[in-house]
């Protein structure tokens, strides 16, 4: 699609939950809207850190919060490597605030850009086109789609697979109730966005989109590492924690593939004799390692852990994650397998040791060792990844998945007319 045919009325609000992993792709699949000719604006919640110089292409509009809302909606923004927000976040306060902020605040924005003449021309609600964007895989919104329509009984008794709060109902039945609400709308929306490709999920990607029409625009990563489709395309998401550590020049040092990646994502809290565990199992395995060990989760290492393995480690309180899954020294990501960096590992061709913790994680970690097969759960040995047979196939697979996610956000691409068709509609609808 010729991106300069489009008229700049066309205006949409993106609007992502405020968390990391939700930030992320938004903000990405806003930078290939407005690479289309879309006048997009990206609406945040508190002052995350965002890197500014991607917003070249796109604005950006933080709607502030009350006094109160601020302290509660802290923990998941910019400052919230300063706690634990598993535990601290998910008590449904401030799912509440969320959207709270969202009824009270958003349509005193949206009257502000009308009276500006920048009319919206798609969000959801408020008599506008709507569009829901599903940051999960399309299995994990597949089952709670059938939790939400009644049609999977909850508790589910074989548990493992499955995400966790389908089986452990009890201890955050708020979010079971926030994760089956994504589907209120699901019959009203006028398009529904998940970011995955259809190749990767194509079976259950094909059930979903006999129900609505759902569309893939994954993988929403920067044109540097997948598709090539935007120029300078590099900077990716907001920075939970700002860290001087030069991981990548550490990287350069090491040889091809010799190096565990271990990173947990923005939310997960792993247990003290997990970290134990997997402090004594770097250092036996006696690979190079760099691992992402948030500020407050460093009292749960071995006392002397970072000084003993200094020789082979390196722990960081934060790091670029994608520039350190493209880099050619990294051999295997042990993950906690949230979406976005199961989705990342895959598009960079990078296979994975799974250690999932709890929500989607599970389902994510069960595709990777026995759909994608492109990584073992935790017990398997890292040497066996990244040096034995197996491990070979397993990095066949991923060059496969590698190659598949580009073709599909590349131009023509799945993923890329998915996004096309959006664009055209959109346009033609505001005239
Ligand atoms: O040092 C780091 C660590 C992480 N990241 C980035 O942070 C994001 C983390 O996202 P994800 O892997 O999805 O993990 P969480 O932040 O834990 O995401 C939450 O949200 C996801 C999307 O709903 C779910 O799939 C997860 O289970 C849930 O924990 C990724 O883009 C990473 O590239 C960095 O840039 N640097």
């Amino acid at each position: 699609m010729d991106n300069k045919e489009i008229a700049p009325k066309t205006h949409v609000l993106v609007i992502p939950f405020p968390g990391q992993g939700h930030i992320n792709p938004l903000i990405q699949f806003s930078k290939r809207l407005a690479f289309k000719g879309l006048k997009v604006t990206l609406v945040i919640f508190s002052d995350m850190e965002v890197h500014q110089t991607q917003f070249s292409l796109i604005k950006i509009e933080t709607i502030s919060h009350n006094s109160e809302g601020d302290n509660k909606t802290k923990c998941l923004d910019g400052s919230n490597p300063k706690g634990d927000n598993k535990t601290k976040c998910l008590d449904g306060s401030f799912f509440k605030n969320f959207q709270d902020i969202l009824s009270t605040k958003l349509p005193e924005f949206i009257a502000k850009q009308t009276k500006d003449g920048s009319l919206v021309s798609c969000i959801v609600e408020f008599g506008v086109a709507g569009a829901s964007f599903f940051t999960q895989s399309c299995a994990v919104t597949a089952i709670y789609y059938n939790v939400n329509e009644g049609k999977l009984k909850i508790p589910v008794e074989k548990p493992s697979e499955l995400p966790s709060f389908v089986y452990n109902t009890k201890d955050y039945p708020f979010v079971l109730k926030i994760v089956c609400n994504q589907f209120s709308n699901f019959r009203e929306a006028d398009w529904i966005f998940i970011n995955t490709f259809n190749m990767l999920e194509e079976e259950v990607m094909n059930w979903m989109t006999s129900i609505r029409a759902i569309k893939a625009i994954g993988p929403t990563i920067p044109s540097v590492y997948v598709g090539k489709q935007l120029e300078d395309d590099k900077e990716y998401g907001c920075t939970l924690l700002n860290s001087n550590i030069d991981c990548v020049g550490w990287l350069n040092s090491k040889e091809t593939g010799s190096v565990v990646f271990v990173s947990f994502g923005s939310a997960a809290a792993l247990r003290e004799e997990q970290f134990t565990e997997l402090a004594w199992g770097l250092k036996r395995s006696n690979r190079y390692f760099l691992w992402v060990v948030g500020k407050t989760e460093e009292i749960k290492l071995p006392s002397n852990f970072v000084q003993e393995t200094s020789e082979k480690g390196l722990v960081v309180p934060w790091c670029p994650q994608l520039e350190v899954l493209a880099h050619k020294s990294v051999g295997c990501f042990l993950t906690h397998c949230g979406w976005n960096s199961t989705i990342e590992a895959l598009s960079l061709g990078v296979p994975m040791i799974a250690m999932p913790q709890w929500t989607d994680q599970t389902t994510n970690a069960k595709f990777i060792t026995d759909v994608w097969k492109v990584g073992e759960e935790i017990e398997l040995c890292i040497k066996e990844i990244m040096v034995g047979e197996k491990g070979s196939e397993m990095r066949n697979n991923s060059d496969r998945w590698k190659k598949l996610a580009n073709e599909a956000v590349d131009t023509g691409g799945s993923s890329d007319k998915s996004i096309d068709e959006f664009v055209e509609k959109l346009v033609h609808m505001s005239g």
